[in-house]
């Protein structure tokens, strides 16, 4: 069920692989269609009853929140087009990595409802986790209409620095890419060493689900989870001891942040100057 405050009516401006699982969620959490507009160049259909448009209409219905679910890369030419349905919005979500508040009202100028946010695919079963930022020029009262927005998708985090967004972004909104990589590499990893390909993945897949659910239900950290799964002198420790040599799995996964997290500057520069 959503809440009582959820927005009137949601304008997208792209629907993807990011705006389609948050889309897929909030309709099947009891949105009606004909509270959503899509603007999409294919005009392809995201769902029995959902307007799909190929242009930007004139004017919004009242109460409507713009949500930004195109590239990155597309904001400077996107902008002419969308900047007056922006203005007639109670507040615009941009979900577009990298790019900064400043980039976005530079694009339209004088209007403050902008808010940054970074959720992730796993809104598509309402397990997501969505950073959120907006600075003081964004209404006080209107957060409540966002929490709103984003609950039946998981939990979400104001952030109060926007200087940790693309970390955040490194983290939480790439996070399930490299978690299904991990989930990949276990899998091929049995797989070489003699398991049957189909089984492999089926027993890597429900050893992750079932970790990372006692993680979360556990009071203890996952390195002390990890100490219990190692009984001294068995097998595990074996295992942990390749892991944690040189801190090889630490470092590359600081290294894959420190990536991801760096990009979002390019991308800010590329949002601001292209087109
Ligand atoms: N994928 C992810 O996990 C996450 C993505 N994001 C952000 O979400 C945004 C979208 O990413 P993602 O969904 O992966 O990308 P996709 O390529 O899957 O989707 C992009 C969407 O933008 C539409 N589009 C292209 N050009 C225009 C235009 N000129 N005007 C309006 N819409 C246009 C496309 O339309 P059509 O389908 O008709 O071609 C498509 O629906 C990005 O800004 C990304 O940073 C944020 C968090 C996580
Ligand atoms: O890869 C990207 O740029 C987007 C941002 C977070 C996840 N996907």
């Amino acid at each position: 069920m959503l809440p009582g405050d959820f927005p009137r009516h949601l304008f997208m401006v792209g629907c993807g692989n990011m705006g389609g699982a948050m889309l897929s969620r909030w309709l099947s959490q009891g949105l009606d269609a004909d509270r959503v507009t899509v603007l999409r160049p294919s005009g392809a259909s995201v769902g029995p009853g959902v307007m799909v448009v190929t242009e930007a209409p004139t004017e919004l219905p009242a109460g409507s929140i713009v949500i930004l679910a195109m590239k990155p890369q597309q904001w400077s030419t996107v902008a002419p087009a969308v900047g007056p349905l922006v203005r007639q919005s109670v507040a615009t979500l941009s979900l577009l990595a990298g790019v900064p508040l400043a980039v976005l009202q530079d694009g339209v100028p004088g209007f403050g409802g902008f808010v940054r946010a970074m959720p992730n695919t796993p809104v598509a079963i309402g397990q997501g986790v969505t950073a959120l930022y907006a600075d003081s020029d964004f209404p006080a009262d209107q957060r409540s209409g966002i929490d709103a927005l984003i609950a039946p998708l998981g939990s979400a985090e104001w952030l109060a620095d926007e200087d940790q967004f693309n970390l955040f972004t490194a983290l939480g909104g790439c996070g399930p890419a490299y978690v299904f990589r991990f989930i990949d590499a276990l899998a091929r990893a049995a797989e070489s060493l003699g398991m049957d390909e189909t089984q492999a993945r089926r027993v890597a897949l429900a050893t992750v689900r079932g970790a990372s659910s006692l993680a979360a239900a556990s009071d203890e950290t996952p390195g002390a989870l990890a100490d219990r799964v190692a009984s001294p002198g068995g097998m595990t420790r074996e295992g942990l001891d390749v892991l944690d040599a040189d801190s090889a799995l630490a470092g590359l996964l600081t290294d894959t942040l420190r990536a991801a997290r760096d990009r979002g500057e390019e991308l800010a520069r590329l949002a601001a100057n292209a087109g």
